[in-house]
């Protein structure tokens, strides 16, 4: 094996995300199975005794391109050389709270990991904050790192658009791998708006071969926006196996490219395209190539599109504004 090891930092690595993710970026799902990986684990000092637990059994599934695994409790330490951040140490929400009430309480691990990942990171450092509420943690890390072009933070939507895709193959019966080009607009919290419109289903429109506006509004986005609420009443705990595969495919779709005729959903700074204000962290629909994403143009936004877009807008400037009164942008 010649290549150069990827340095993958991995905040939270103690926490029920970081136990479902670990295993498989070792196991080569989140570059691919030529890359090597050299695992950098931060957490807070009560979480590194737990975390060299995980390191131990990382060890004991011998992976062939797992090269490394060092912990640490600093960020500066954390984030040095790293080429992938994934920024999932945070508190999850509990049962009857909103993601955007987590805000006060995690905020300010995002401001100092910026920093770190500004001082310390690989050139080409690209980062996913998972932890909520986290298209605006996304903005306080990406604030806080001046050095690093914007646009290599995002925020996690891919879950919502893997639940998206999974709801409409029930309704239609087609299987997930012939629904192509939807996506998921807005925050990663109750307003976000996850649209069919410009979606195929088998090659078909998807909005035509549903044909219930009903369903749509009532029983579609509904459940695809409280997802994660949904889970953890039924739980006790929010998502974490599903989120950790949503952070693989986050990734991968970034490092890998998005295939031919379809296009994922991610959590990026706004340019203004669809009349979202410059620099928030909104999710697009955006197609990738040699590490690069670009927002899909020119889709035609109906009414029904823009006044749920423009709700979930309006929440990420309201949480922007937040941000801004706590000094954490
Ligand atoms: N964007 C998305 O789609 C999703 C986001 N989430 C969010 O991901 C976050 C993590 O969730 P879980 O793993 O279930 O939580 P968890 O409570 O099981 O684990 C969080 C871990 O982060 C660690 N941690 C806390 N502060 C830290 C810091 N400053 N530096 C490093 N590590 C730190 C804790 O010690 C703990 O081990 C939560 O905020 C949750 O709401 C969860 C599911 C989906
Ligand atoms: O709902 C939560 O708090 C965890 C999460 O973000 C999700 O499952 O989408």
């Amino acid at each position: 094996m010649t290549r150069t090891p990827v340095n993958v930092t991995v905040t939270g690595a103690a926490g029920q995300i970081g136990y479902a993710l670990l295993f498989r970026i070792a196991s080569g799902h989140l570059l691919g199975q030529d890359v090597p990986v050299k695992l950098r684990l931060l957490e807070i000092p009560q979480g590194v005794k737990a975390a060299e637990g995980t390191a131990m059994e990382l060890d004991d599934c011998a992976f062939p391109l797992l090269q490394g695994i060092d912990i640490f409790d600093d960020p500066n330490k954390g984030f040095e050389g790293a080429n992938i951040g994934l920024l999932v140490g945070a508190r999850p929400r509990g049962p009857g709270m909103e993601r955007g009430d987590l805000l006060a309480a995690n905020g300010g691990i995002f401001k100092p990991q910026g920093k770190a990942i500004n001082d310390h990171a690989a050139d080409d450092v690209k980062v996913l904050v998972v932890g909520n509420p986290a298209n605006t943690n996304a903005l306080i890390a990406q604030a806080a790192a001046p050095d690093v072009p914007a646009e290599r933070f995002t925020a996690m939507t891919r879950l919502d658009h893997n639940r998206a895709l999974s709801q409409l193959s029930q309704k239609t019966g087609v299987p997930v791998s012939e629904i192509k080009k939807l996506t998921i607009w807005g925050n990663h919290s109750a307003t976000q708006y996850p649209d069919i419109f410009h979606a195929t289903v088998a090659g078909k429109n998807a909005a035509e071969v549903v044909n219930d506006e009903k369903w749509l509004a009532e029983d579609f986005i509904p459940t695809v926006a409280k997802r994660g609420a949904a889970i953890i009443d039924a739980r006790g705990a929010s998502s974490a196996a599903s989120a950790a595969n949503a952070a693989i495919d986050h990734i991968y779709s970034w490092v890998n490219g998005t295939p031919e005729g379809d296009w994922v959903s991610m959590g990026i700074p706004s340019d203004g395209s669809y009349g979202v204000p410059e620099g928030l962290i909104s999710s697009f629909p955006v197609t990738t190539k040699d590490g690069k994403y670009e927002i899909v143009q020119g889709l035609d936004i109906n009414e029904f599109s823009r006044a749920r877009i423009d709700a979930s807008v309006k929440e990420l400037e309201e949480e922007r504004a937040a941000v801004r009164e706590l000094g954490l942008i």
